[in-house]
């Protein structure tokens, strides 16, 4: 999107630029950052902290610094922390799944039971800007599942520690293993292990491209949740909404990094070109003018489209990470929506309220991947197993059946196995 000039383009001539997902550029340096930390463990990864984030830092974060970093905490930040906590566990408690037991009409039994992961690895971002509310949305949701080892990694600031609102929030929900690591090499670490940092069974939480690079280059070594990059949102609006909110709303994702991406959808040209005109006004007033301008700049867009129908329709395209609807009857439109991380209704519904406070959760799928998965939840911390008895009666019922299928796959003893206990 231009923003020295009115840039409106018709839905024809969109093709959404979005944050890339690495290219060879970054799939290379990440490659070279993760055979590093492989290869040459903590000390790899000093190195490359001192290099990346420009510091030497000690990797295990002191349990003092957590509690020190808390009571030093702005009491108005402790008690909307506090809150925004319970609300988030909240949510996510009634998300825990129920265990499935099907009474088979042969007398087995078949079961579907729900169980933590053992150990997982969180990643907090805090490179361009510092996510204490990441901490929440990663942490919270593992504790509730059940799990049992919690790891949670975060670059170091200038003086070798995470931010201290990061630190704090860490203490505010219990965590009792942190690392002052960031970027691909704290994947790395979580994903093989180091002296110091134990390799752990999934990772989760968002960050830049490195990180969601190193996420993807590890995946299958290690479980991860998504591609949760750099952020996006698509704001789907009709000629009742107001610009000055719709502007709003994308500036607020825009100002996260030059790769995030903001688009608005609506069939009212006038309402587009007004949204034109608040993005320029609104976004001189923010401290991240720079980065909101860039990132608009490289994935923003105002698309003039045909129809809401046609708005809903390009969004399942897009798989957007963020949709807001501020439409006449935003509910009406729901239905149609079904390919996005997560959705915010109506004129009093701004996507922030989701990163902080709402209770759903902020860690989303980036970058087309909301198109098979899924925003983080409860269910990311734990994994189903099935389990089967019979009973010798059952198995004798069942038996010529397997033996034929057994039979028709060559292999014998599949059906000896059965045969077997049939000759009791
Ligand atoms: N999708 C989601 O759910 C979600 C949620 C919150 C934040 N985010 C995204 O997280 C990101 C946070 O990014 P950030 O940069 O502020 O913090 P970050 O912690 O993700 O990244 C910082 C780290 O990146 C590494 N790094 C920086 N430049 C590098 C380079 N040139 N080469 C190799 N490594 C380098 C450094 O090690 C640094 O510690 C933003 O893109 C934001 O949009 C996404
Ligand atoms: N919008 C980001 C990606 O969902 C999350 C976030 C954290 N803090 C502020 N915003
Ligand atoms: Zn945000």
């Amino acid at each position: 999107m231009r923003l020295d000039r009115v840039d409106v383009i018709e839905q024809d001539a969109f093709a959404w630029e979005r944050a890339t997902g690495g290219g060879a550029d970054v799939w290379a340096k990440v490659a070279r950052i993760v055979e590093e930390v492989r290869a040459g463990g903590d000390d790899a990864l000093r190195r490359l902290t001192q290099a990346l984030d420009g510091v030497d830092a000690p990797l295990r974060v002191p349990q003092e610094a957590m509690e020190a970093a808390f009571r030093g905490l702005a009491p108005e930040l402790r008690e909307a922390l506090a809150r925004a906590a319970d609300r988030i566990r909240r949510f996510h408690e009634a998300q825990r799944p129920e265990d499935l037991l099907v009474q088979g009409e042969d007398g087995e039994t078949l079961e579907m039971v729900w169980r933590p992961i053992h150990r997982v690895g969180v990643y907090a971002p805090g490179g361009r800007a510092a996510y204490p509310s990441t901490v929440l949305m990663d942490v919270i949701p593992a504790q509730v599942a059940g799990v049992r080892s919690i790891a949670l990694v975060s670059p170091p600031g200038p003086n070798g520690l995470p931010h201290p609102a990061v630190l704090a929030a860490a203490h505010l929900v219990g965590v009792e293993e942190m690392y002052a690591v960031g970027g691909a090499q704290a994947i790395a670490a979580l994903a093989y292990g180091t002296q110091t940092i134990r390799r752990v069974d999934k990772i989760v939480g968002p960050g830049n491209l490195y990180v969601a690079t190193a996420k993807r280059m590890v995946m299958g070594d290690v479980g991860i949740d998504s591609i949760a990059g750099p952020t996006e949102v698509v704001v789907v609006a009709d000629d009742s909404a107001n610009p000055a909110y719709v502007a709003a709303d994308m500036l607020a994702q825009a100002e996260h990094d030059v790769e995030a991406g903001a688009v608005c959808l609506s069939p009212s040209r006038a309402l587009l070109e007004r949204v034109h005109e608040e993005i320029v006004a609104q976004v001189a007033r923010l401290p991240r003018a720079e980065i909101a301008r860039e990132a608009l700049q490289r994935h923003g867009a105002l698309v003039h489209v045909r129809s809401l129908e046609h708005a809903l329709d390009l969004v399942n395209d897009m798989a957007p990470e963020h949709v807001e609807i501020m439409t006449r009857d935003p509910r009406a439109l729901l239905r149609h929506l079904s390919t996005a991380g997560a959705v915010f209704l109506g004129p009093y519904t701004p996507e922030p309220v989701g990163d902080y406070f709402a209770g759903t959760n902020h860690v989303l799928p980036t970058h087309g991947s909301a198109r098979f998965s899924s925003g983080l939840g409860t269910i990311d911390f734990l994994r189903r197993m099935t389990v089967a008895a019979y009973s010798a009666e059952t198995l004798a019922r069942h038996a010529p059946y397997i033996e034929v299928l057994a039979d028709a796959e060559a292999l014998t003893a599949h059906r000896e196995a059965v045969r077997i206990r049939r000759e009791e």
